[in-house]
């Protein structure tokens, strides 16, 4: 491989107007932390053992199980080795040690250490978070069956309190209560979270979490009662064996329900808890990770596709002239600079998340649970807005790859695959949305009785007869007073809808479920971030439904977002690059650094495992074979 970089790259970062060292260093919180990221990377492209594997997808299922294994257990050893102590540097680690792949004990750290702490006692977390923190004990969170995911209510797995004996008795009922799905448990983890419904006393009091110990911490076998085997293949996460798990009367002490908010004593009484939402949490923690893992991933494809715009020059702009970068062309701009502008967007949507969620569970683990609503809300709805965008969002950078772009050598396929599922684990989507959509409606009938609103949704109750002040300059108020009044509108018509179907005396439930849709629409224009002009753009009927916008203005808006296309052109490699993804952490062959894109391809190809033989073993067992029946046969001709 060269090492010179492409010409058209050297180019555009000439050209840009600002220094993109500035902006990563506004990205990573300083040049300090940028250096220190940048010194842990290099650990990781120094390492011999890192960078001995092949690209993934050149593994089979198991040899990707088995890598991943390897790996996960080799960077574990290696940060405790270099002694990273600090979050972000064992994060920056982790990441540029593994940039594709799931770990097979990303739920033990994720979800089952995290979960442990926040909902078992505190004598509880003592005994056991110790030991999920040495691995002694490897863990993961088991809620989702064959018959249900979303309705956590309906789940069929039963723990029974058995006073005799201080045990709960877990039991998959029917074939639909068998646990399907979790992550970790068909190979990897010795104990399980498992979310059941709790009976004590002939009564059942809702889902509760058990910590359920599922193989030998001996020697890695099934636990007797239990029946524990892999799903299967599925569209990515191959490295992650998620699971199947049939429980048959199967006992666990007492002590191994997670007693922080409810309880159940020694003669079978159940404490309940002051919210019996409380046993959620796991499930929001995971939801406010997620934003920012739609960040990553929608930032990483956008720097992989606007690099190789800069790069791949195809057909004439001018007749007669050179090929055209393609990010010379509109079409290709108005395809990627909204989705730069997304990236930027979501990472300051994420750490607002982030913050909000630090506030706001130390409130709930001292006891004062009034912000728990909003919490929900805001974790629900940019989740699932950030991941239908995001993976919209990764889908248009591929295609703007052209062929290359549906290769795995583009790494645009990988981070495709791993995030999607996003779109439907931690809840689906669509359930997430109505749970907000939930939110807002209860906050509009308030706001309509006067009562006040968090801050977040007070825009619920401003005057919608107003028309927009939008000026030629297209100031942010006048934007973010659109994006306002738009989502407040919407809202109000979905209630105005659902309040409509009530008048007209359909049972709540019917009510509700026959005005979801504008629901779900007015739930995305409440969470729709403020990449503002081309947001408005691409939904202009939403905008414009009440005459909010005059003919000028929509001129104006029309305009404007071509006109910020050429604002942002000579910028944009400058601005993919600020996000300061190492190669080997983007592992793309249209996405390097130097732009050697074709020599990059061709290398990547060569290593392709089809290629170990030149001719393959299926032309003498099959190919051969076929051809000498065929020339022996007397009409060969009619044949081809
Ligand atoms: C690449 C990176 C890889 C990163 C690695 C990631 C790997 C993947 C790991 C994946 C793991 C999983 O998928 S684990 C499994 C995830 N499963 C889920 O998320 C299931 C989704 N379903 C649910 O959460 C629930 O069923 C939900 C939809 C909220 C409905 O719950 P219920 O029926 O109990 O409640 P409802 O009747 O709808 O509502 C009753 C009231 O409770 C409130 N409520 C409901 N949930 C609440 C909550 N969590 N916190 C507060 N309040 C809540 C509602 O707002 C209502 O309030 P009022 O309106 O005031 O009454
Ligand atoms: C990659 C991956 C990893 C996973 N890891 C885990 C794990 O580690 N642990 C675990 O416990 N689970 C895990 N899951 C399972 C996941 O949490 C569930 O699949 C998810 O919660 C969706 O539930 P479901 O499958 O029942 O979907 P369903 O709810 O059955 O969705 C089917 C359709 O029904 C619609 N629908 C359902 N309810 C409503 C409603 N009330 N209103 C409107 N529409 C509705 C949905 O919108 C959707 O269109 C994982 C799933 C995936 C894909």
């Amino acid at each position: 491989m060269s090492n010179e970089v492409n010409t058209d790259l050297l180019k555009e970062r000439s050209t840009a107007t600002f220094d993109a060292e500035r902006l990563t260093e506004f990205i990573y919180k300083g040049p300090e932390k940028v250096k220190r990221k940048r010194q842990i990377q290099n650990i990781v492209l120094q390492d011999k053992f890192l960078q001995s594997f092949k690209p993934t997808e050149f593994y089979d299922r198991d040899g990707q199980y088995n890598n991943a294994v390897r790996r996960q257990i080799y960077i574990m050893d290696r940060l405790e080795e270099l002694g990273f102590r600090s979050e972000t540097d064992r994060l920056n680690f982790r990441e540029a040690a593994a940039p594709v792949e799931l770990s097979p004990f990303g739920l033990h750290s994720g979800m089952f250490v995290p979960t442990l702490e926040r909902q078992g006692t505190p004598e509880q977390s003592r005994k056991w978070v110790p030991l999920g923190k040495s691995f002694k004990m490897i863990g993961t969170y088991a809620q989702t069956e064959l018959g249900h995911g979303t309705f956590i209510r309906g789940l069929e797995t039963t723990a029974t309190f058995d006073p005799e004996t201080q045990e709960f008795i877990l039991d998959s009922p029917t074939l639909s209560s068998i646990k399907y799905w979790p992550g970790n448990v068909a190979k990897t983890v010795n104990h399980c979270l498992v979310m059941a419904q709790l009976y004590t006393q002939g009564k059942c009091h809702g889902t509760h979490l058990f910590l359920v110990q599922v193989r030998s911490m001996e020697d890695h076998t099934i636990m007797p009662g239990l029946e524990i085997g892999d799903i299967g293949p599925k569209l990515g996460f191959d490295g992650v064996d998620n699971g199947f798990m049939k429980f048959n009367k199967y006992r666990i002490p007492r002590m191994n329900m997670l007693m922080r908010y409810a309880k159940v004593l020694e003669n079978g009484d159940y404490i309940k808890p002051k919210n019996a939402k409380l046993t959620y949490g796991a499930m929001v923690m995971v939801r406010v990770w997620i934003v920012m893992d739609a960040f990553k991933a929608l930032s990483r494809a956008t720097v992989i596709a606007v690099r190789y715009s800069a790069v791949r020059r195809q057909s004439e702009l001018r007749p007669g002239g050179e090929e055209a970068q393609v990010i010379d062309y509109q079409t290709q701009q108005y395809k990627l600079f909204p989705l730069l502008a997304t990236s930027y967007a979501f990472l300051l949507a994420a750490e607002g998340m982030s913050q909000i969620y630090a506030k706001i569970s130390s409130d709930i683990e001292r006891g004062n649970l009034e912000d728990m609503p909003q919490l929900h809300a805001l974790a629900c709805g940019l989740k699932a807005f950030c991941t239908w965008v995001g993976c919209e969002g990764i889908e248009v950078c591929r295609m703007s790859c052209g062929g290359h772009g549906y290769s795995h050598a583009s790494g645009i396929p990988k981070i495709y695959a791993n995030i999607v599922g996003a779109c439907t684990y931690e809840g689906e989507n669509t359930v997430m949305m109505l749970q907000t959509a939930r939110y807002l409606s209860k906050s509009y009938f308030r706001g309509q009785r006067g009562e006040s609103l968090p801050e977040l949704i007070q825009y619920l109750t401003i005057d919608l007869n107003v028309k927009s002040t939008l000026g030629e300059d297209c100031s942010f108020e006048s934007l973010v007073a659109a994006y306002s009044h738009r989502a407040a509108r919407m809202v109000a018509t979905a209630c105005k809808l659902q309040n409509a179907n009530k008048q007209k005396g359909m049972p709540s439930h019917d009510a509700w479920n026959k005005s979801t849709v504008p629901f779900i629409a007015a739930t995305k224009a409440h969470c729709h971030l403020l990449y503002a002009v081309y947001g408005i753009v691409e939904n202009m009927g939403e905008f414009m439904q009440d005459g909010y916008f005059n003919q000028d203005q929509i001129s104006i808006l029309n305009r404007k977002v071509l006109a910020l296309l050429e604002d942002i052109r000579p910028n944009a490699v400058a601005l993919v690059d600020a996000f300061d993804y190492p190669d080997h952490l983007l592992q793309s062959c249209l996405g390097r650094y130097d732009g050697q894109v074709y020599e990059a391809l061709y290398e990547n190809s060569k290593s392709s495992p089809l290629n170990n033989t030149d001719i393959h073993s299926s032309y003498y067992n099959y190919i051969r074979p076929m051809m000498q029946k065929r020339s022996k046969s007397k009409d060969i001709s009619a044949k081809l």
